[in-house]
């Protein structure tokens, strides 16, 4: 007997299947959206020696330092981010990488200059901080986040002198200049271009969390500071999409990013 025409099952079967979603481009995003907190600590002694490549997010106190980690990790409360200065009081690391196969650490550090710390708690961190930019041996790229209304202030500047023999030997920095959403655009190209004389040499980039003006280009960066064949982030790598609605979105109502305008001297 000839076949039967199509039964219903055969018929919903040929129905155009619905276009294939384009593939997503893994980028660096997908990389540091795979953060988890790894550790904290107090004192220097008590952070663990690691042999995966380490970045520091250091600054003075309210410069953004926690909220930016949060931004490139898309993660509302990885690093604990407030409106009031000198919150972060503990080195943190967070662990980049998939699961088990950590292959950086991104570590935020306490913020300094904050003026009503008392002079001995100031001097202390000023000195347990210097101690771990000079000595920590995994230590692979520091990135010193600036307000730009404020310019690179003496710290700072004391900062970068205590980096640069090693930057001198291939320690990578980036100054970022932060809540860029504050400047107009000739105030920005301004800073920029000052800040990049004073820099002598690192990068320099300007940051909003709030407009998320330059993500992308910083996760980039940190994955070529820790990557040392350059490649990208391929789909292989097995990292969530960067633009995968994962975790809800970090400070992105502007009623959230509540800013200290008037940051200590
Ligand atoms: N407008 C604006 N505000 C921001 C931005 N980034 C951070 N802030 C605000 O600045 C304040 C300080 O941010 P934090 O990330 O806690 O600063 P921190 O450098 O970690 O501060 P410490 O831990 O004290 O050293 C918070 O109120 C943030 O919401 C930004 O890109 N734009
Ligand atoms: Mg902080």
């Amino acid at each position: 007997m000839a076949a039967s025409p199509r039964s219903p099952k055969s018929a919903s079967r040929s129905k155009p299947a619905a276009p294939a979603k384009p593939p997503k481009t893994p980028t660096a995003l997908g990389w540091t959206h795979t953060a988890r907190f790894l550790t904290t600590a107090a004192q220097l002694h008590q952070l663990p020696e690691l042999d995966v490549p380490e970045i520091a997010f250091v600054g003075r106190s309210n410069a953004g330092k926690s909220t930016c980690i949060n931004t490139l990790t898309q993660q509302r409360q990885l690093a604990y981010a407030s409106k009031t200065p000198g919150r972060t009081q503990h080195i943190n690391l967070f662990a980049l990488g998939r699961q088990g196969e950590t292959d950086a650490v991104l570590a935020d550090l306490p913020g300094y200059g904050y003026a009503s710390v008392p002079l001995a708690d100031k001097q202390r961190w000023q000195r347990v901080m210097a101690n771990y930019l000079v000595t920590r041996k995994n230590l692979k790229g520091v990135v010193l986040m600036s307000d730009p209304r404020l310019g690179l202030t003496e710290l700072d500047e004391l900062l970068l002198e205590a980096i640069r023999p090693r930057v001198e030997e291939g320690l990578k920095f980036l100054v970022l200049l932060t809540k860029s959403d504050k400047l107009t655009r000739s105030e920005a190209a301004k800073v920029l271009s000052i800040t990049r004389l004073q820099a002598g040499g690192g990068d320099v980039m300007l940051f909003s969390a709030l407009k998320k003006q330059g993500v992308a280009e910083v996760a980039q960066l940190l994955w070529d500071w820790t990557h040392d064949n350059g490649d990208l982030p391929t789909s292989e790598s097995g990292f969530p999409d960067a633009d995968a609605p994962d975790e809800p979105e970090c400070l992105d109502d502007p009623d959230n990013m509540g800013d200290d305008a008037s940051p200590a001297p």
